[in-house]
């Protein structure tokens, strides 16, 4: 069984002055049990759409979804996801230990088991301090971690996150990150949107590009990684061996010390005959890759252009 399935999902908004948005066209997708998946895409590019048809919010106009097994749009659906939507706000009179067991008893959680949930969820938000001041004192940042916190409460095993790290200071943003991949290593299930490629390198299996309400790539953050050397960056000794049979290469720096060689992939063989038969010393190997940002951007601006 999959985690998520997404099966030809479309969704068009007709607003009051006759606009129509096609906001997803035709959406297949699934997640696995136990996978984190990347869901990224420009601004309107329909993440948040998908997510809220996921979480029956709003209704798709074609297609079909389950989550864990169950429709989209029924109860046993949405028991069985932690959600987090995109800027959640809350009963601000309330504590976020309040709000925590509203959300806890909503599932149906004993007391005791309850009360333990709300301490440990408060805790790891590094909400424990301030848990017992009305939220409408919050900082947006404690605001967005009561919003994760309420996703743990029922620890179900699927959690769909709507830009988690948004609001966040990058302490927030690493605190998040560890969540997800504490998460995982209990084999839970995330899926979550964002635009912000450098998270979803840290933390993902598998990342797919919305663009335009179309999936236009879907793939392993691994397989991304690979198709992305460009080269290799080689440093070697400068009294070394003889350098002039390597002339042929770019050189990107050199001082007394050292020269560093521009390899593209194709030629690394050759170079590294070449530097063995003239007993040239080399000192450092790295890779020169894209990174995921350049591949998201790739992907987008093909479409835009
Ligand atoms: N209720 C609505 N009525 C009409 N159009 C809508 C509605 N909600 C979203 N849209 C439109 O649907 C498209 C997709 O919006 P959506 O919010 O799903 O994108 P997104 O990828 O989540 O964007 P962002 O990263 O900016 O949050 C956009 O063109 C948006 O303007």
């Amino acid at each position: 069984m999959k985690a998520i399935n997404i099966n030809e999902l479309s969704k068009i908004y007709n607003s009051k002055r006759n606009n129509v948005v096609e906001a997803l066209k035709g959406l297949s997708l699934s997640v696995d049990p136990g996978e984190v998946f990347g869901f990224l895409g420009p601004n309107g590019a329909g993440k948040s759409t998908t997510i809220k048809c996921l979480m029956g919010l709003v209704c798709p106009t074609s297609g079909s979804a389950t989550i864990m097994g169950e429709p989209i749009g029924s109860v046993a659906s949405r028991v069985k996801a932690g959600f987090l939507p995109e800027n959640p706000a809350f009963y601000d009179y309330l504590t976020a230990g309040e709000y925590l067991h509203f959300v806890g008893k909503t599932f149906g959680m004993p007391d005791n088991l309850l009360s333990r949930c709300i301490d440990e969820a408060l805790k790891l938000l590094e909400l424990w301090e301030a848990r017992k001041r009305p939220m409408r004192g919050y900082s947006k940042g404690m605001v967005q971690r009561v919003g994760i916190a309420q996703t743990l409460i029922h620890d179900p095993e699927l959690y769909i996150f709507d830009e988690p790290m948004s609001g966040l200071d990058p302490i927030g943003r690493a605190l998040v990150k560890e969540i997800i991949l504490d998460l995982k290593k209990r084999g839970k299930t995330v899926f979550f949107s964002t635009h912000i490629t450098d998270d979803v390198e840290k933390v993902c299996d598998r990342v797919g590009v919305l663009v335009k309400g179309r999936l236009m790539a879907l793939d392993s953050v691994e397989n991304i990684m690979r198709s992305g050397i460009e080269g290799y960056v080689v440093q070697t000794r400068l009294a070394a061996g003889s350098h002039d049979s390597l002339n042929s290469f770019i050189v990107l720096r050199r001082n007394e010390i050292f020269i560093e060689y521009l390899v593209p992939t194709e030629r690394f063989t050759e170079f590294m005959a070449l530097v063995t038969q003239n007993s040239v010393e080399v000192t450092l190997i790295e890779t020169k890759r894209k990174d995921l940002e350049a591949f998201f951007l790739d992907i987008v601006n093909k479409q835009t252009n």
